[in-house]
C-alpha cells in the first residue's frame, strides 16, 4: 500500500471512513444525532461565541473518539474474531473512553443551560 499519497487522496480516505462509520456503526449515528441536537440547542439559546467554540470542540471530540473506538474494534475483530478476554478489555476501554467524553459533554450542556437561564450570558 502506497504511503503519503496526495492530500486530496488522503482526504478522500478520511471521508470514506466517515461514510462507512455512519453506515455501519449505530453508536456513531446516535452521536451524529446528538451533535444535531447540540447545534440546535446552541442556536436556540443564542449561545455566545465562546460557548459555540466549547460545544463544537466537545462534539468533535466525542465523534473522533467514537471513530477511534471503531478502529480499535475493527483491528481487534481482525486479529481475533473469537472470544478473548483481552479483546473484551480493549473494546471495553474504547467504549469507556467514549462514555467519559459523552458524560463530560452532557455535564457541560447542563452547565450551559443553567448559566443561560439563571445568569444570562
Ligand atoms: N471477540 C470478542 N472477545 C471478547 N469480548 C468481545 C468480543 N467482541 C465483543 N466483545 C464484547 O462485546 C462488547 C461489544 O462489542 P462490539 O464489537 O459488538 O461493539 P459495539 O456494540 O459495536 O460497541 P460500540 O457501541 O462501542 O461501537 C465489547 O465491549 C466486549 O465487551
Amino acid at each position: 500500500m502506497k504511503k503519503n499519497s496526495a492530500l486530496w487522496r488522503r482526504a478522500l480516505f478520511a471521508g470514506h471512513g466517515l461514510w462507512v462509520a455512519a453506515r455501519e456503526e449505530a453508536s456513531f449515528r446516535t452521536e451524529l444525532l446528538a451533535v444535531v441536537m447540540g447545534v440546535i440547542l446552541l442556536y436556540w439559546i443564542q449561545a455566545s461565541l465562546i460557548w459555540w467554540g466549547v460545544g463544537i470542540l466537545l462534539m468533535g471530540t466525542v465523534l473522533a473518539a467514537e471513530l477511534l473506538n471503531s478502529a480499535v474494534e475493527s483491528i481487534a475483530d481482525l486479529v481475533n474474531p473469537e472470544y478473548h478476554p483481552l479483546v473484551a478489555r480493549a473494546k471495553d476501554y474504547g467504549a469507556a473512553a467514549v462514555l467519559v467524553l459523552s458524560i463530560v459533554a452532557v455535564l457541560i450542556a447542563v452547565l450551559l443551560l443553567w448559566r443561560r437561564f439563571h445568569m444570562g450570558f
